[in-house]
């Protein structure tokens, strides 16, 4: 491997193409600014966007698109707040007036405490974007023949959660996301739940071709310098992935050879 082959290791989804593994969410900072800077910090070229909860469209609030360009970012438009598929699609179709944006997240989500994806809700708004001609990632459980199907219906992206959003609890389930990711044909994406960076990392050597992430970076202390964790967070999880792990072996297997050694 050399270093050309180390810096041209991007992923593409829905015919773009993208450097950064890591999408970041755009909410739950203390000022824009802050976004501004951490998401700058993170590397990612995507960002995403809960249409019912930031500013899009109101010239007279500050806005998003003032401290986060469109056109150095893809915005990717969420449904973070919608309990139906009605509202799901509705908010998407609001987004796509308002932005001409048809790359899409989709996420419907069940109730409190744990807002875990609510899968009927999630394939009826899914085939009602399909059918309007929509790019959608989707949002999902981590359960392999619900994120195959969605894949067949036509979903760009399949997003199963690490853990439920704004959890940090990591990937609590990595067995069922490896196995998405075997049978995958789209990309996959570790989304929701990643609370530290080497849990991102370990998204990533799981075999994911991206990690999005939101609470991680705007709940931490220093919200700048952990996106800077997470960006190489995933480039180091993705090389640890494509390098391929050592066995594990509970034997110690002595580093030093013990041929010509003087007795
Ligand atoms: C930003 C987004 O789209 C959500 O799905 C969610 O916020 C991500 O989850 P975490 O906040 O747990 O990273």
């Amino acid at each position: 491997m050399n270093a050309t082959t180390l810096e041209d290791d991007g992923w593409t989804v829905a015919g773009r193409r993208f450097r950064s593994r890591l999408v970041v969410g755009t909410g739950r900072y203390k000022s824009l600014e802050e976004t501004a800077a951490s998401i700058a910090a993170s590397g990612a070229e995507m960002v995403t966007v809960a249409v019912r909860r930031v500013n899009l469209s109101d010239p007279n609030a500050p806005m998003l698109q003032d401290f986060v360009p469109p056109t150095q970012y893809t915005y990717l438009p969420n449904t973070a707040g919608c309990h139906t598929a009605q509202d799901a699609v509705r908010t998407l179709r609001l987004a796509r007036e308002a932005g001409g944006w048809n790359l899409v997240k989709l996420e419907v989500l069940g109730p409190p405490p744990f807002l875990y994806p609510d899968m009927a809700a999630t394939f009826e708004a899914a085939s009602a974007l399909l059918a309007d001609n929509f790019e959608v990632m989707v949002y999902c459980a981590d359960d392999p023949v619900a994120a195959k199907r969605l894949e067949e219906m036509g979903c760009v992206a399949i997003m199963p959660l690490g853990a439920p959003i704004g959890s940090g609890m990591g990937v609590v389930n990595p067995y069922m996301i490896r196995a998405i990711k075997a049978q995958a044909k789209v990309p996959v994406l570790v989304d929701a739940g990643i609370g530290t960076a080497s849990e991102a990392a370990f998204a990533m050597e799981l075999g994911c071709d991206a990690v999005l992430l939101n609470s991680a970076i705007a709940h931490a202390q220093d919200p700048v310098r952990m996106a800077a964790a997470m960006k190489h967070a995933v480039i180091a999880g993705r090389h640890a992935y494509l390098a391929g792990r050592m066995p594990r072996d509970y034997r110690a297997d002595p580093s030093s050879p013990t041929t010509g050694t003087i007795r």
